[in-house]
């Protein structure tokens, strides 16, 4: 198995490609829908956000208001840095389970959603390759916008919490251009996972784990010889 990330911009169109390759059939892990499960009220990261944010960050009924958090995060840097130690942890070993839980389906690859994959790097060394689904600024800007309903100023605020999605294109190993029509963006899509699924790049560690296994065999078949009695 190896492990492709996939980023982008906010809003540039990661969730509707991720969309795409899960119904391809490729395992798909998604770092937005974990982000929103590990601060859900009893988990540990919830407490740590009321803490460090006080309870003006809560809805009445104990979730955490994200409209709120998310106004006072992409308008601060040091809020915002405040809020990834507390959640970065625990979001990467939610993604660590359910990639492991894919490998042991005997996947070929994974895909991760990971937003911000570029800008902590933390995850980047493990990618065999990555794919940036870009946009272009006005498009992104207007996407935003309208699916989040907010203001120039504020859509402005979200796209520069994040490295300029130009710089992204450059370091990623394949591009995926979301600029235009819905099709188009799905055709080039479904290009990719044809040549990521054609890929080799699954064999090294399936063959890694092969020995690995047939290396335990053998010693436990050694074992068995030297402490069990041989037969009269
Ligand atoms: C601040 C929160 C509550 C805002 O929630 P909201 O529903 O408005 O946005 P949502 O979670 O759908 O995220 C939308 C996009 O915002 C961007 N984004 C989210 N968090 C961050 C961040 N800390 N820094 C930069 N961009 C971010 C990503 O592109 C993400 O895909 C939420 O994003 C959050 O909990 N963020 C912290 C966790 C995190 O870093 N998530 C990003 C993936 S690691
Ligand atoms: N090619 C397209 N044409 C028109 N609208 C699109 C296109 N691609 C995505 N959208 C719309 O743009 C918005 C953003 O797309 P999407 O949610 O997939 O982006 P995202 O990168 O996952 O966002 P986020 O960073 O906030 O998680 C959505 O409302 C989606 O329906």
């Amino acid at each position: 198995m190896f492990l492709v990330g996939l980023t982008g911009g906010i809003a540039s169109g990661k969730s509707s490609v991720l969309q795409i390759f899960q119904q391809l059939g490729c395992a798909v892990v998604d770092v937005d829908v974990i982000a929103r499960h590990v601060i859900q009220p009893g988990y540990p990261a919830h407490q740590r956000i009321v803490e460090a944010f006080g309870t003006e960050v809560l809805l009445e009924n104990g979730d955490i208001n994200r409209k709120v958090l998310g106004d006072l995060i992409f308008k601060q840097p040091d809020q915002r840095q405040l809020l990834n130690a507390i959640t970065h942890p625990e979001i990467r070993k939610e993604m660590i389970k359910e990639t492991f839980k894919y490998f042991l389906q005997g996947h070929r690859y994974v895909i991760l959603d990971i937003p911000l994959l570029f800008e902590t790097r933390k995850l980047l060394k493990y990618m065999k390759r990555t794919i940036v689904v870009y946009c272009n600024r006005d498009t992104q800007l207007a996407r935003l916008m309208k699916r989040n309903g907010l203001s120039l100023e504020d859509a402005e605020a979200r796209v520069q919490a994040q490295l300029p999605l130009k710089d992204k294109v450059r370091m990623a190993s394949h591009v995926l251009d979301n600029s235009g029509e819905w099709s188009n963006t799905r055709r080039q899509a479904i290009l990719l996972h044809i040549q990521l699924e054609r890929s080799l790049e699954y064999l090294p560690l399936r063959l890694g784990v092969l020995v690995g296994l047939a290396g335990i065999a053998s010693l436990l078949y050694l074992l068995a010889r030297c402490l069990l009695p041989s037969p009269p």
